[in-house]
């Protein structure tokens, strides 16, 4: 059986000031999109281009589709993308001129045409970079990343500073490269990304892994599936006192109250009655299904935004 795409154990990286990155154990299969989903500071980019070999790690073990950067880093070289947080190209070079350029580094190569069909941008082939949007940029980018046709691709925060169609996009070129066989292990702090990307993730916090597993699992693993939101005009009122009416936690948020709850059927006739009672003066009230932010949320008493 082959070795899985990436295997750590123990990693640990500290700078002058803070623990970037605190024991952190990860096992990614091959064909997987892997998710680090955190807020800033989390110690992703760090884990990140540690595995990548562009950060010396303190303590830990790392091995990249069974090889290790001490033994064979040229061959992990070889068969591995990666794409950066930010790619600086000239402005007077063409996206046909960079794949080139990129490509002639590697022994093994994917023809240009074949990328550029890949990540949509046939009709920018030959624009200068400077002419690109900042979405046509970032898919570029991806591109360059497989130019030497790699069996695992590492991307960070491949779609962060984007408008939601250029994200969603990008979203479409990964699920191409996972679509293509290949291993993806990405960064984010979009808990949407996350959810709509990956087959698995490990959310960080503080250098740490807090949770690992599919999105639907550590959703289900809450236990309170739904959540009952009241909307306000403005800022939401104090909640204490109705949330001992209720006899039920009520979490302020700024401008609405969340209800967690695992029957929201029930709740709903005594959270509208109580309302009523109390005079609470909200404007809607909406059920939603949990997501990743509230598995963040619950596990560090934070908001993944904040
Ligand atoms: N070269 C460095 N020197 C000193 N501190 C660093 C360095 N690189 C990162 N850090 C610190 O390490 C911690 C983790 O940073 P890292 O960039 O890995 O987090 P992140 O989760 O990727 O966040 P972001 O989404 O903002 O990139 C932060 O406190 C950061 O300030």
């Amino acid at each position: 059986m082959s070795a899985p795409a990436l295997r750590i154990r123990g990693l640990r990286k500290s700078f002058p000031k803070v623990l970037a990155v605190d024991g952190v154990d990860l096992e990614v299969a091959r064909g997987e999109v892997f998710g680090l989903l955190g807020p800033n500071g989390a110690g992703k980019t760090t884990t990140l281009e540690i595995i990548e070999g562009l950060t010396e790690a303190d303590a830990g073990d790392i091995e990249i589709l069974g090889l290790t950067w001490a033994k064979e880093g040229q061959e992990i070289r070889a068969r591995i993308g990666v794409q950066l947080q930010s790619t600086s190209l000239f402005n007077k070079i063409t996206p046909r001129e960079s794949l080139d350029l990129y490509g002639s580094y590697y022994p093994k190569r994917r023809s240009t045409e074949d990328l550029l069909e890949l990540v949509q941008l046939q009709e920018k082939a030959d624009a200068y970079h400077i002419t690109l949007s900042g979405g046509q940029q970032q898919r570029l980018a991806l591109a360059l990343a497989l130019v030497n046709d790699p069996e695992l691709v590492f991307l960070d925060e491949p779609t962060t500073g984007l408008d939601p169609q250029a994200r969603r996009s990008l979203w479409d070129v990964v699920r191409r490269m996972k679509g293509e066989g290949r291993t993806v292990v990405l960064t984010t702090h979009y808990m949407d990304e996350a959810e709509a990307l990956c087959d698995r993730l490990a959310i960080m916090d503080h250098g740490k892994v807090i949770a690992t597993g599919t999105p639907a699992s550590l959703i289900a693993d809450l236990a309170i599936p739904s959540v009952v939101e009241l909307t306000f005009e403005g800022a939401a009122p104090d909640s204490a006192a109705f949330a001992a009416r209720l006899g039920q936690a009520v979490e302020p948020r700024v401008d609405l109250w969340e209800i967690p709850t695992p029957d929201p059927k029930a709740l709903l006739p005594r959270l509208l009655e109580a309302a009523e009672a109390a005079a609470v003066p909200f404007q809607q009230v909406h059920i939603r299904r949990a997501t990743l932010e509230d598995v963040f949320l619950h596990r560090t008493g934070r908001s993944l935004r904040e």
